[in-house]
């Protein structure tokens, strides 16, 4: 049966979007990761399912390029709020409101969890910094935006494998649904440079609840004061946050292409 898509990208993290809202869509994790094939599919890092909501103006639903349906996704949320004019979001990470404004399009993204419960972790441990290293990564800070992160800050970002290190420490059992996993560098008194290893999609050009776990981060240790412009490998974004109020990341979406395609080849 033939379904139409968008696909779209925050600063490269990139999005098959499927409105569900107009056609039938059915999603199963097989699907998911046929669709975000970059060989056989039509490939992204994310696929992104709109749906009526009861109490937003739609909801959003993640699938990972792995298959995983996840909370939350900075970047698409972006992309859906350009791509619909959206102003409130339901996703399985909570609601969020959107604006279109100059600068891009900026969305609160709710307030951060810093419980261990809340990331979550498998027991209760610390979370600021979480008493655990990896490789000679430690000191990490852990915490939910929706969706779990932990935040490393490093003297050299180009010195440390992400690439090797980053499924390690996602996959570690002490984060029972796994992790996104940050490495950062402060560069300036309200600039990061940050790399990202994404749960379930593996190093991405950028990640949106990425940078706002960062910026948060970062402000709580006093390394940097908000708002915080953090430059990832596919560009910058902007994220202000307080201490006990709500993170506003603003950036760019864009849209790349309208396509057709049958769900008969996404086997
Ligand atoms: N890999 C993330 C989902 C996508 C997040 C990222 N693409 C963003 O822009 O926030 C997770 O498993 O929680």
């Amino acid at each position: 049966m033939r379904f139409a898509f968008d696909k779209m990208h925050g600063l490269g993290n990139d999005f098959v979007i499927v409105d569900a809202r107009r056609q039938p869509v059915a999603i199963d994790a097989a699907r998911a990761r046929a669709v975000a094939d970059r060989h056989r599919g039509i490939g992204c890092d994310q696929l992104i399912l709109i749906e009526a909501s009861g109490e937003a103006d739609l909801r959003m639903r993640i699938w990972n390029a792995d298959g995983g349906e996840v909370e939350q996704c900075g970047n698409a949320l972006r992309c859906v709020a350009a791509l619909t004019g959206a102003t409130r979001i339901e996703t399985a990470g909570g609601l969020v409101a959107a604006e279109q404004g100059g600068g891009g399009i900026t969305i609160d993204m709710g307030a951060p969890r810093f419980e261990w419960d809340a990331i979550p972790l498998a027991y209760p441990l610390d979370t600021a910094p979480l008493p655990l290293g990896w490789d000679g990564l430690a000191g990490g800070h852990a915490l939910s935006v929706g969706n779990p992160h932990i935040v490393f800050f490093v003297p050299d970002l180009a010195a440390v494998p992400l690439d090797r290190i980053g499924p390690v420490i996602e996959t570690d059992p002490v984060f029972p649904k796994r992790i996104n996993v940050n490495v950062a560098e402060v560069t300036g008194p309200a600039a990061l440079r940050l790399s990202v290893w994404e749960r379930g999609a593996g190093l991405t050009r950028a990640c949106g609840t990425g940078a706002c776990a960062t910026a948060v981060a970062a402000i709580r240790q006093g390394l940097v004061s908000g708002p915080v412009e953090v430059r990832l490998p596919g560009g910058p974004l902007v994220i202000d946050w307080t201490p006990g109020g709500t993170i506003r990341m603003t950036g760019p979406a864009t849209h790349v292409f309208a396509g057709e395609a049958e769900w008969e080849a996404f086997a």
